[in-house]
This record gives C-alpha cells, structure tokens and sequence, in this order.
C-alpha cells in the first residue's frame, strides 16, 4: 500500500446526542492524613460524562487520579465534593452495583481457589440460583480460555491468566457497564487482542465500557470517546478522531504504485498547487505482524506450551463476530456469547429470603474485598436497601437521558 500526506483539512468527526450512563460534575477527592489534613489532592473538580454503549478511554499518568475517579464511580470512596450518577442514581446506591462489573487494576483473587470456584464466590455474591451461576461459569471459562485449566489455585497461575480470571469475575452478574482498570496489564499480544474484540464485541451488544489504560495503542483500537487526566484534572476530552486528527494533514492510502505512477501523481498535485507531498510505502502493525506469525506456527502444528489456551479464545471470538455478520445462530460460541451478552431482566439482589442467616459469611467476605480494593474500613452495610430490584436493563427500560440530567440537576441542587 501507498500512502501520500498532504497538508489540509480537520477531522470529520461528528458527535450526536447519547444518553448519560455516568456523569460526574465539579468532582473532587482529598485524601487526608491521620490529623484530617488535606494530604493528595487526587482529583479535582472535574466533569465527565459517559454515554450508554460506548468504550470511553480514562488515560493520563502514573498517580493522575484515573483509579481514584473509578471507585468514586463505583462508590467504594465518598467524593470530597462534586456529583457521581450512574444510571442516573447517586453512585452509592446500592441497586446500581448489580449492574456493573469492575475489574480492579491489582487482582483480588483467592490464591488457594480455583478458576471454578472463584467465578462460584462471585456468583453467589450475586445471589445467583445454582443453575444459572454453572451454565455462566462454564460459559466465561471458555469465553478467556481457562476451561482446560479451571480446577488449578490461581496462585499457580501467570498474570496473563489471573487478568483473564478477573475479567471473567468482571462479566458474572452480565453488566450492562463494565469497568476495566487496565485489562490487558500481563497478557500477551493474542490475550490482548481477544480483550480488545472482546471488548467491541459487548459493545456492539449495547453493554457500556470505561476502559483505564497506559497502553495507549490498546486504548486508540477500541474507545469512542477519551478523556485525558494530569494532576487530578482532565485536560483533553473527545472522541478519538477529535483527539488524534492532525489538522494540516490528509492521509491517502491506495494499493502500490509503480515509481512512474507515482511520479505522475505528485506532479498532479503539484500543479493543483499542494506542496510537502510525501510519499511513503505503509507499514503494517507490530501487533498485527506478530499475530500473523504466532497463528502461522500454530497452522504448522508448531508446539508451544502456551499456544492451546490462546487459540481457543480467538476460534471463541471469530465465530462470535462471524455469527454476527449473519451467520447460523446456533454455532456455540454464538450462544455462549448471546447468552452473556443478552440483555435479560435483572433478578433482585435479595429478595426477602426466608433464611437470611447463611448470607452472612458472604457479606463478610465481600466487605473484606471491597475494603481490599478501597484501601479504607467497609462501611456499615446500609440496611435492606438492596433488596430493591433494579430495573431490566434493556435500553426501554433505562432512564432516560433526561431523567438522567434531572437526577443531576436534584443532586446540584
Ligand atoms: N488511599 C489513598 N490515600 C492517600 N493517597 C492516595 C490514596 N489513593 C490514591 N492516592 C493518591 O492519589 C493520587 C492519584 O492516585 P490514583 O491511584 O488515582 O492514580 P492513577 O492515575 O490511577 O495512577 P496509576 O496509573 O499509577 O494507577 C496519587 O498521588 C496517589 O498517591
């Protein structure tokens, strides 16, 4: 391929109106120190806002408040000031959770579970009934390519494989916002590139995204819209073609030309009066080169003690795009992927039990992992507030982006 740069003109992005999934308005968090003086400000008065069913992008460097802004919108940390909603509700309120799928920068695994049973403690935080928490946990299991190996400790397992683990932990309760602190940290480029599929592939079935990243080539293949953070502020938002358009430059890539074409053409438009054409020949990808050879090798029947798991998620993901594309429905990564993908009623967290009693070591365990995500006490459970439904998730169903914006508005006040 050819491709010729020329000076002109600005990017062609559009942006239409979205329904608010998450909003934060003039949102600040202050750590203090143990006399309750001001110590970090992590993040600061800052405005967000993402839009049902699209990869939105938190980026910026080390210690720019990116993880601080996540758990205010998970709820695990009270803002200083400022307004979360999700799903138009304060992001503390517990009947949001349900719907939302968190994987934690750092893993929060049992080291002595296996994949199985750690996918069973997530499902049963979920209070989900037995059959329904084993069709799903086989489901995931396939879907990150842990099924072979599902029975050993995770503490056995490479970070490629706990990272897997978590995002299946991530995707047990089918959230419709699913919030991903540096998915790809550990994994290889195959395990990279099945995120990242897998990631537009939710997105295509209407599921929300907020993806948090340093590898800013993962970040640019697969979000709508970014925000960039320094210091506890965003200092750049849009979408990608907002944000990465070079304004002096127009890109043409065609497929090779011989050097007299070539010549001819820039002399065109040389005469139409464009001067600094540069012609050069294109380059493809690290990523894409790299996978060209890793399946190549696995063609040849090349041996290689990591290749199975990584194989079999990516047969998982093409026959789930290929089924997209208008294939039979009944293929069954199709299904393992409708089925997790499926926009189905959500089931009360807690419909008033008759035994309420065996819940408790649950909880327990639960709060022991929140307080291990957030790095402060677990709260006080907040009582019976959990046990209302939240509405099915269906889009119909869904605040509307004005009720969206007149939560907000209360909560301004
Ligand atoms: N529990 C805490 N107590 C005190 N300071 C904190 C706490 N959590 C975060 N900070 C501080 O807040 C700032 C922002 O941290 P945060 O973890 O949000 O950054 P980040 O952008 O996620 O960084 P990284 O990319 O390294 O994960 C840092 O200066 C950090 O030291």
């Amino acid at each position: 391929m050819t491709q010729l740069a020329t000076e002109t003109s600005p990017s062609s992005a559009t942006s239409t109106s979205h329904e608010h999934l998450i909003q934060c308005a003039r949102l600040t968090k202050v750590f203090k120190d143990f006399w309750l003086r001001d110590r970090v400000t992590a993040v600061n008065n800052i405005d967000l806002d993402v839009r049902r069913g699209e990869v939105f992008g938190l980026l910026g460097p080390n210690g720019s408040g990116k993880s601080t802004t996540i758990k205010m919108i998970l709820g695990l940390l009270h803002p200083t000031s400022g307004i979360v909603s999700v799903f138009g509700k304060p992001a503390r309120d517990v009947s949001v959770k349900k719907n939302i799928g968190y994987l934690p920068e750092e893993s929060y695994l049992y080291r002595f579970l296996n994949a199985r049973e750690t996918l069973e403690y997530y499902g049963k935080l979920f209070h989900q009934d037995r059959r329904k928490r084993q069709q799903r946990i086989d489901m995931l299991l396939e879907m990150v390519g842990l099924d072979k190996v599902q029975r050993r400790p995770i503490g056995e397992y490479s970070k490629g494989m706990q990272r897997r683990i978590g995002l299946a932990q991530a995707l047990i309760n089918d959230p419709q916002l699913l919030i991903l602190d540096e998915p790809t940290t550990g994994l290889d480029p195959i395990g990279t590139r099945q995120i990242k599929d897998l990631i537009l592939r939710l997105r295509d079935t209407g599921k929300t995204v907020l993806l948090c990243s340093h590898l800013l080539s993962d970040v640019e293949d697969v979000t709508d819209r970014a925000a960039i953070m320094f210091g506890g502020k965003v200092r750049r938002s849009g979408t990608i073609e907002e944000l990465l358009a070079s304004e002096d430059q127009t890109t043409v890539t065609m497929p090779t030309l011989s050097s007299v074409d070539t010549e001819k053409l820039v002399a065109a438009l040389e005469a139409m009066g464009v001067t600094e054409v540069q012609v050069k020949q294109s380059r493809q990808k690290l990523e894409s080169l790299f996978l060209d050879i890793v399946h190549q090798a696995q063609a040849e029947g090349v041996k290689t003690a990591g290749a199975g798991n990584a194989g079999q998620v990516a047969a998982f993901l093409t026959e789930a795009e290929e089924r997209s594309a208008h294939m039979p429905e009944d293929t069954d990564a199709a299904k393992v992927l409708d089925q997790l993908t499926s926009v189905t009623p959500v089931e009360p967290v807690s419909t008033p039990d008759p035994e309420p009693a065996p819940v408790a070591p649950e909880k327990a365990a639960a709060d022991d992992v929140l307080s291990g995500l957030t790095g402060e006490k677990p709260q006080e459970p907040e009582p019976k507030t959990e046990a209302k439904p939240t509405p099915p998730p269906a889009s119909p169903n869904k605040p509307s982006a004005k009720a969206d914006q007149s939560v907000l508005d209360d909560l301004l006040g």
